[in-house]
């Protein structure tokens, strides 16, 4: 899954078009590289992210998502935790929302029904601007594997068929550096609700912590760790540097498959 962040401070200083033109090319240039799925997100959910207007969140997604399904057979995910944004981008051929706040928000579950797209369901303690001041766990991987359990179940109990739903522990959403380490080292425990785990470390804040790089240094840890959760279970991996990632994702599952031959 290819990072598309269609977000201003993600491109040089060009107008809207522009950043329409260059979002479409990058996200191309990873398909190129072997990504499946393009993740497009208008608004950042990085810790402490500034919230951003319905509005503006359609401005800036609608037209790299119609732009793109005319160009590429690749599957769009709409990254959003809005129910309106939901609604028009499937129409306009996502056919993933991935919504970090497991269609918690008002309206989210029944746009998700609406739209029949798959889902990812992501756990988050708290929300962007709060999760990383104190995170606590009495058991991280038993509360998260329960949270997306009951998300899940909330899901199939609204008419979403368990076919559509990809399961996210949230690396780096309300967890703290033990957290995370924790999660993806016991990932094989969330692969009971018997759906896809979905994983997503790329350039996280975890690497400055673990290994003390800045995040344009990140590459060889986030490497390390997506090849790790593919040998733990993971399907599908979330990352900035497709090329990379895709060539050490191949490794791991190389390496995966014959482990179970024996
Ligand atoms: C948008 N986004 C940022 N990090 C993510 C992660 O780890 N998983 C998912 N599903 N989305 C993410």
């Amino acid at each position: 899954m290819g990072v598309l962040n269609v977000t201003p401070d993600s491109f040089s200083d060009g107008g809207r078009h522009t950043d329409c033109a260059v979002a479409v090319a990058h996200a191309l240039s990873m398909v190129e590289e072997g990504a499946a799925i393009i993740d497009v997100g208008g608004e950042s959910t990085r810790p402490g992210a500034t919230p951003v207007s319905e509005q503006e969140e359609l401005d800036r997604v609608i037209p790299v998502i119609e732009a793109l399904r005319a160009r590429t057979d690749a599957v769009i995910s709409i990254d959003t935790m809005k129910p309106a944004v939901m609604r028009a981008a499937c129409a306009a051929g996502a056919e993933l929302i991935n919504d970090v706040m497991a269609l918690r928000m008002p309206g989210a579950l029944d746009a998700a029904v609406a739209t029949g797209a798959a889902i990812c369901l992501m756990h988050m303690q708290g929300d962007p601007q709060t999760m990383q001041a104190a995170p606590h766990y009495d058991d991280v991987v038993q509360e998260v594997s329960d949270f997306l359990a009951e998300r899940m179940a909330c899901c199939v109990r609204n008419g979403i068929a368990a076919e559509r739903i990809v399961l996210d522990p949230g690396i780096g959403f309300g967890k703290s550096l033990e957290h995370n380490l924790t999660l993806l080292a016991n990932l094989d425990r969330l692969a009971v609700h018997g759906r896809p785990l979905l994983v997503g470390v790329s350039r996280k804040s975890m690497f400055g912590a673990l290994l003390g790089r800045s995040v344009d240094q990140r590459l060889p840890g986030s490497l390390a760790a997506a090849a790790f959760a593919v040998s733990q279970g993971a399907v599908i991996v979330r990352a900035h540097d497709v090329a990379a990632t895709v060539d050490a994702v191949r490794t791991a599952h190389a390496l995966k498959m014959r482990r179970a031959a024996t």
